[in-house]
């Protein structure tokens, strides 16, 4: 996916300014930055989240192979099938734990028989590193899950209707440390298969589980790079600034 000189606008308040970044495949970019510094609101803008959002104006290009996600053309609910996104508090439905993941492909049409969509259900699971907790619990409710296991029935939930991007707004921020490992550890899984973006508070995540790093701050993405380069050798002394705790 690309951003070309984007900019967003909630009513007069100019959020992003002019961001243009490529986020590569089959890797892990984290988005890092002070808060209110737009990167959730970036992530947003990915998955055409912002639509829902009244008074918000966006200008610029976002690209998934090749293709203008803002194109009038474009149907965003299956665009939201291609780039699925998983949310800081996990917001399981309140239905059961298979339910939940047989959602997206029900409501896809991709399978056509109940065989197609437990094969779907239990790949996905697994997937997201839930299947030996749940199987014989699969048809009791989700909410009786733990946090953890929500938010990674939340990823199994993305990955059932078989996206190409998983965008993730702060995923671990309601986990607690052992469920955060799990989730990280999860990530770097799926990143064999999908690519992902994550916003993060945490630079000890970004630095755990991502491959790209892209800095944020007041709205202008500052600098991206490998991870390494950017927590070792930040170029822009703002990002230098950041990563050594002089702000934000
Ligand atoms: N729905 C909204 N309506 C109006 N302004 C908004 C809305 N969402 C975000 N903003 C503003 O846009 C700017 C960027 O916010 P955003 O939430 O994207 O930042 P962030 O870097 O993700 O922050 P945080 O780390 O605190 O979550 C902020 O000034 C914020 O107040």
């Amino acid at each position: 996916m690309t951003a070309r000189d984007l900019n967003l606008f909630y009513g007069d308040n100019q959020a992003l300014f002019d961001v243009n970044l490529d986020i590569v495949e089959r890797q892990v970019t984290a988005l890092i930055g002070p808060s209110g510094c737009g990167k959730s609101t970036f992530l947003r803008c990915m998955n055409r989240m912002n639509d829902t959002i009244d008074g918000v104006t966006i200008k610029g290009k976002v690209t998934l192979d090749d293709r203008d996600i803002y194109d009038k053309a474009i149907d965003v609910v299956q665009l939201r099938a291609r780039i699925g996104m998983v949310f800081q508090k996990p917001n399981p439905f309140p239905k059961s734990i298979y339910d939940n993941v047989a959602y997206g492909p029900r409501i896809h049409g991709l399978v056509n028989s109940r065989d197609e969509l437990d094969e779907i259900v239990m790949t996905s699971l697994e997937r997201a590193g839930l299947l030996k907790e749940v199987k014989d619990r699969l048809p009791e409710p989700a909410t009786g899950l733990s946090g953890g296991q929500q938010q990674r029935l939340c990823i199994a939930r993305a990955v059932a209707v078989s996206p190409e991007v998983i965008l993730m707004d702060e995923p671990c921020s309601a986990l607690d440390p052992i469920a955060t490992a799990k989730v990280e550890e999860l990530i770097d899984e799926l990143r064999s298969n999908y690519t992902i973006v994550i916003v993060t508070h945490s630079m000890q995540q970004a630095a755990r589980v991502s491959q790209r790093t892209a800095f944020f701050h007041l709205g202008k993405l500052v600098e991206v790079g490998e991870t390494d380069q950017i927590f070792t050798n930040p170029k822009d002394e703002r990002t230098k600034g950041y990563i050594t705790g002089r702000f934000g």
